[in-house]
């Protein structure tokens, strides 16, 4: 389900961190209903976006709107869910108890907490304490965090780190299915064999969007089939071209 105004338009962001400059005049749409991926080396500025996207961080130039308002406005904070690579759970709460506690928070409906706990896949975990959950299922409990509510959008920072590839295959589902309800999803990653499951891919390096593509116009454009190969050739292509 895609609508003519996009969910999330970045124009020409700069961002500086650290006196440095991280983002260099980035541009992209996510087109509402879908599921963008942004992939790249670690350091090319995925969470620093992410971090624009939901308004938590200082920028330099250029524009951030999200689902039609200036990213980070007061109206959007219950319509945004942000998953973060650091855990936003209670150590010594159960999972359970954790989601209980952000639905009431967020105001989230009741029964929020249970239904997140299962879309994640952690309803045999219910009533373990966090700090004893593995690290695939603690991500997975932040995960769910962010799903309460059921933000139209979601910003999810590498949700699928540690975990195996059923577990990954599971979640990208999820994240299929949740687009088709109509959200949003913008989620990065370091792996390239999840690239394949977005509907646009942001390909980054080093502060800068190298290509804005569909997985399969990347691979038609490159000549690659796999797209690890189709983004080594973008960067070639662009390191052989005058910027
Ligand atoms: N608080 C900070 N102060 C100074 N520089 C920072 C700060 N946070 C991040 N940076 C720098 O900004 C750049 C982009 O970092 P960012 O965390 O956005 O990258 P990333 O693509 O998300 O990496 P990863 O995949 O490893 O999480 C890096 O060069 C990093 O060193």
């Amino acid at each position: 389900m895609m609508s003519s105004s996009p969910a999330v338009s970045v124009r020409d962001l700069l961002v500086e961190r650290g006196g440095r400059p991280v983002l260099h005049g980035v541009t992209f749409e996510a087109p509402r209903g879908s599921v963008v991926g942004l992939l790249g080396p670690s350091g090319c500025g995925k969470t620093t976006l992410m971090r624009c996207l939901v308004g938590v961080q200082t920028v330099k130039g250029g524009a951030v709107s999200v689902l039609g308002e200036p990213a980070g406005s007061p109206g959007l904070r219950r319509r945004v869910g942000y998953s973060t690579q650091s855990p936003a759970v209670y150590a010594d709460l159960s999972v359970g108890e954790n989601l209980r506690y952000f639905a009431s928070v967020l105001g989230a409906p009741r029964g929020d907490a249970d239904r997140v706990v299962e879309e994640v896949g952690l309803g045999r975990h219910r009533d373990q304490i966090a700090a004893t959950l593995s690290g695939g299922q603690l991500s997975r409990a932040n995960l769910a965090v962010a799903l309460l509510g059921a933000p139209e959008l979601l910003v999810l920072d590498e949700p699928t780190v540690g975990l195996d590839p059923v577990l990954r295959q599971e979640l990208w589902e999820l994240f299929r299915e949740l687009a088709e309800r109509g959200a949003t999803l913008v989620v990065s990653s370091h792996v390239m064999d999840e690239a394949g499951r977005t509907d646009r891919l942001l390909l980054m390096r080093e502060g800068r969007v190298l290509s804005d593509s569909t997985p399969a116009s990347l691979r038609a454009s490159t000549g690659a089939d796999d797209l690890e190969e189709a983004f080594l050739q973008v960067i070639s292509q662009r390191a052989g071209s005058p910027t």
